[in-house]
Order: C-alpha cells, then sequence, then structure tokens
C-alpha cells in the first residue's frame, strides 16, 4: 500500500526524517519483489506505515555495496571516523523530539520512556567516536633473540546486525557505533515492528556525511526474517554477525555462521534473578525494582523476571511493592501525558502473558495485582496488560522457566543465601542478576557465586556505553559496550614478527 494511504498519528517537526524505502548504499530503495509489509502503533492496533518486504533475494546487491565501501572505509583514520561519529551524535540528538514520538509510535514504550532510550542510545554514539581513537596495537620482544613482535588491529569487514524491537535505537546505535568506529561498513536488519525509527537513524547518517554503502538498512516483514537473516548470515562476504533476541534464534544464527566460521556476537535471552535479603534498604530494593521491572512493560532482556525475597521481609516486601505499583503506574497510550506504562509491542506478548499467569495460578501462584488483559480508553485496539505481582512462585511455572517479557512481577521466598544462589542459578540463562542486601561480605560472595554477565548490587539497571554488556551461559557470548571489548568484537588482530639484525 502506498504511504498516502496512511494516517500518521503525530506530528514531526522535521518530517524529512520519516522514510519508508529500505537504505542500501546511501539510496532509498524498494524490495526486488515490490511486496511491503505494515507497520503498527501497539498502542491503538492501527497500522500508519509501510516498508519494503525484502527476501534474500535482495541481500546480495546490499552486501556488494557495502563490502566496495569497506574497501575505502577502513582507510580512514580513527580520526576520521571519530568525526563522522560525532556528527551523527549531534544530529541525533538534535532529532532527540522527532525520534522520541516515532519510537512511542513503534514500540508503545511511553514519551519519557523513550526518551530515556535516546539519552541511552546517544551515550554509544559519543563514546564510541572517542572509542575509535582508541584502538591500538602492541610491540615487543619475543623470546627468540633478534626478533620484534608487533600486532595491529583491523577492521574484521561487512557486518550484519539483527536487532530487536524493544530498544531500536540503542540496540542499532550500540552494535553500528562500535562497528563504525572500528572501520567496518553495516547493514542493519531492524525488527519487523519497527523499521521507521532505523531508517530515521539512516537519514541522518547521510546527513552526517557518512559515504554510500556505510551504514545501510534492509527491511524486511516477520515472514521472510529468518531467510533473509540467513541469507545476510551466509554470505562469503558478511564477516561479523551481531544479533539481539531470543536465545532460540540465536540458535539458528549461530548455526548459520557456522558455516562460513563467521565471528558472531549474541545477547539472548536473560530470565534474570532479583535477590532481595532481610537487612537490604527495602525503599531502595523497590525503586530499582520498579526502574528495572516496568522499564518498557517488562519487555527488556535484563528485566527481573524472578523476584527472590527472603521469608522475614516477604509480605512486607510484596505489600510494598503493591502499593508502589498502585500509586504510580498509568496505564496507557505511550503518548498520552501522564501515561508511565505503555502497551506491549505485539499481540502475541500478551497471549504469553496471559498463558504464563494462566499456568502459575494453575499450579499455586496467588495474584496479588492486575493478572488480565486491559484495554484503556481510546486505546482499544492495542495491546494492554495490567501490571501484575504474583506470589508463591515455584520453580515448575512456566514464569520461572522463561522470561514472561510482559509487566509481571513474580515473587519466590527463599530462606538461606546459599538456597537463593542455588535458586536463582537454576535456569541456562546468565545475563544479570540483582542483590540487595546491606552486608558486604555477602554481596562480594553474590557476585562471585552468581552465575550472570553482569551483577546490580544494590542496583537496578545498569545499562550504559562505558559498561561492557553481555551474558554468559545460554544468555549468549561476546561483549558490546565497554572500553576496548565492544570494538574488539569488530576487530581483527594481526601479529607481526620482524627480525632486527644486529649491526652496531
Ligand atoms: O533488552 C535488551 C537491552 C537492554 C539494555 O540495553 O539495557
Amino acid at each position: 500500500m502506498a504511504q498516502e494511504m496512511y494516517t500518521l498519528p503525530f506530528k514531526l517537526d522535521d518530517p524529512s526524517l520519516l522514510h519508508f524505502d529500505s537504505y542500501v548504499n546511501n539510496r532509498w530503495v524498494k524490495a526486488q519483489s515490490t511486496k511491503q509489509f505494515e507497520v503498527t502503533d501497539p498502542g491503538t492496533g492501527a497500522n500508519w506505515a509501510s516498508c519494503p518486504d525484502n527476501g534474500p533475494e535482495d541481500v546480495p546487491s546490499a552486501v556488494e555495496a557495502a563490502h566496495s565501501s569497506f574497501l575505502e572505509y577502513r582507510k580512514q583514520t580513527p580520526r576520521q571516523r571519530a568525526q563522522l561519529l560525532m556528527k551523527w551524535h549531534t544530529l541525533i540528538v538534535e532529532a532527540r523530539d522527532d525520534l522520541a514520538k516515532i519510537l512511542t509510535h513503534e514500540t508503545g514504550k511511553p514519551l519519557v520512556e523513550s526518551y530515556a532510550e535516546l539519552d541511552y542510545s546517544t551515550g554509544f554514539t559519543w563514546w564510541f567516536s572517542g572509542e575509535a581513537d582508541r584502538i591500538q596495537g602492541t610491540v615487543f620482544s619475543p623470546s627468540m633473540p633478534g626478533r620484534r613482535v608487533f600486532t595491529v588491529k583491523q577492521p574484521i569487514g561487512v557486518v550484519a546486525a539483527l536487532v530487536p524491537w524493544n530498544f531500536p535505537i540503542a540496540m542499532v546505535l550500540r552494535k553500528a557505533g562500535a562497528a563504525l568506529a572500528a572501520g567496518c561498513t553495516i547493514i542493519v536488519k531492524p525488527s519487523p515492528e519497527t523499521p521507521i525509527t532505523v531508517l530515521a537513524l539512516a537519514h541522518l547518517a547521510e546527513k552526517a556525511g557518512f559515504p554510500p554503502g556505510i551504514f545501510n538498512v534492509l527491511t524486511t516483514s516477520l515472514d521472510n526474517t529468518p531467510s533473509l537473516s540467513e541469507a545476510l548470515c551466509k554470505h562469503d562476504l558478511v564477516k561479523k554477525v551481531t544479533f539481539t533476541g531470543s536465545t532460540r534464534v540465536g540458535r539458528l544464527i549461530a548455526a548459520h555462521c557456522s558455516h562460513g566460521l563467521k565471528k558472531v556476537t549474541l545477547e539472548l535471552g536473560g530470565n534474570c534473578p532479583f535477590i532481595v535479603f532481610e537487612d537490604a534498604n527495602m525503599e531502595q530494593a523497590i525503586t530499582q525494582l520498579l526502574a528495572l521491572k516496568w522499564r518498557h512493560a517488562g519487555q527488556a532482556c535484563i528485566t527481573a523476571n524472578r523476584i527472590f525475597v527472603q521469608s522475614g521481609v516477604y509480605q512486607k516486601f510484596t505489600q510494598m511493592l503493591k502499593d508502589r505499583v498502585s500509586s504510580a503506574l498509568v496505564v496507557g497510550h505511550g503518548a498520552d501525558e501522564g501515561t508511565t506504562m505503555g502497551p506491549l509491542t505485539t499481540p502475541q506478548a500478551v497471549r504469553k502473558a496471559i498463558s504464563h499467569v494462566e499456568d502459575a495460578s494453575k499450579r499455586g501462584a496467588k495474584v496479588v495485582l492486575g493478572g488480565k488483559q486491559i484495554k484503556p480508553p481510546s486505546c482499544e485496539g492495542g495491546y494492554f496488560f495490567e501490571p501484575t505481582i504474583m506470589t508463591d512462585i515455584t520453580s515448575d511455572m512456566l514464569v520461572f522457566k522463561e522470561e514472561s517479557f510482559a509487566p509481571i512481577a513474580s515473587l519466590c521466598k527463599f530462606e538461606t543465601e546459599e538456597e537463593a544462589v542455588q535458586t536463582a542459578n537454576d535456569t541456562s540463562m546468565g545475563l544479570a542478576s540483582y542483590v540487595f542486601t546491606k552486608d558486604v561480605n555477602r554481596l562480594w560472595r553474590m557476585f562471585e557465586n552468581l552465575e550472570a554477565g553482569m551483577v546490580g548490587l544494590n542496583t537496578g539497571n545498569q545499562s550504559a556505553a562505558e559498561t561492557p554488556f553481555g551474558g554468559i551461559k545460554q544468555s549468549g557470548y561476546g561483549k558490546e559496550s565497554g572500553k576496548d571489548v565492544a570494538v574488539n568484537e569488530f576487530l581483527i588482530t594481526k601479529t607481526g614478527t620482524l627480525t632486527v639484525e644486529d649491526h652496531f
């Protein structure tokens, strides 16, 4: 359907930001099939845009363009790459109000959270423009006399970035920031729910002066996502794949990439434990939990999925949480003033939330708040679920075994530190964990014993551009953000050995 057939649900200060075609080699392009897919406002269920539904046949020309650009871009000095990133950063910051509106109408998150995502995201452009200048090799004398060894870091080549819908701007800038700083070119495949924010970033990248083929976006529908992603992963000229999403899809990506032995970064599911000991500062724990659990209605990989509370404060904590949630959360359309929790992004997410509550209730959990799908006034077609608190959660329930990815706080009681560690680690995932206690020795022990790539100690969300982000176990491998580690994911290390003749 042509874009003129849709009604835009918002007005932008700079309408030139809006693009509805894919972006390859600095050109706005359709899919070869000419097919389109629709973009929906999760707050109303109404479609407001459509984009090209690219398939595997659209991959080779995009990769070839990205590869020929790579052969030139890799020759730019780190300072030149830093300057391009900084210009992009400035333009994104300037477009903050418009980008926040698009983000809210694609993801459903409240405007206040869209602004928070933008501020988090521009941390990445800022940080990685600095990282470009800090890429360095080494030189040293080896054990063999008369030799010198040195290493240089070189960009790996064309990168494919497969990004999720929950933080579409942050996840693109976290990946692209590092890749472009390293001297790689990139093809981004946005999630079918959130292509327009990513196309707006492409518009700003061009305005910032990135030459053709450096930053490319191939949009695609849910149906074509598997085949297009596979074609990207298996193309010979794609040298690195970076993916954020579910563990199930992460396994498929790793399998596709194994053919070409491609370097892969996988940021996968969480099922993160949030542990509150009796001696914790309850106010602090609740405040941190609220910010973490209700961030984007629970749709973050690092959200608190299983909340373990020590028996002595279990009742008190449950009541405090219920009071705070009841008074703090206003559910509605993300663009409405006063909304503090928006809809879920997809109807499938609502179905999963319903099934998790039903399964837990059947197995003995108590729903102390919420538990149902809702339709706030003027949002009848939207994908809303009540902020929900359940107690008496046990390890046989789906909410314990899987990520809910919904506004469901699931509380489990525990007695001892040993039991808390054992049950928290009782999952195949290992992304983030959170511990609240005033006992510094216990904090340290928990930090060492919890199986997670990131541990918050009297802290909820710890995500930041300067902080290494990534999981262990089936939460994936590789690090994004942080000093050196993130850029290294897009670099190869080449070793030189030189024989030095001693003439003097
Ligand atoms: O959901 C995944 C990303 C969340 C974050 O970067 O804090």
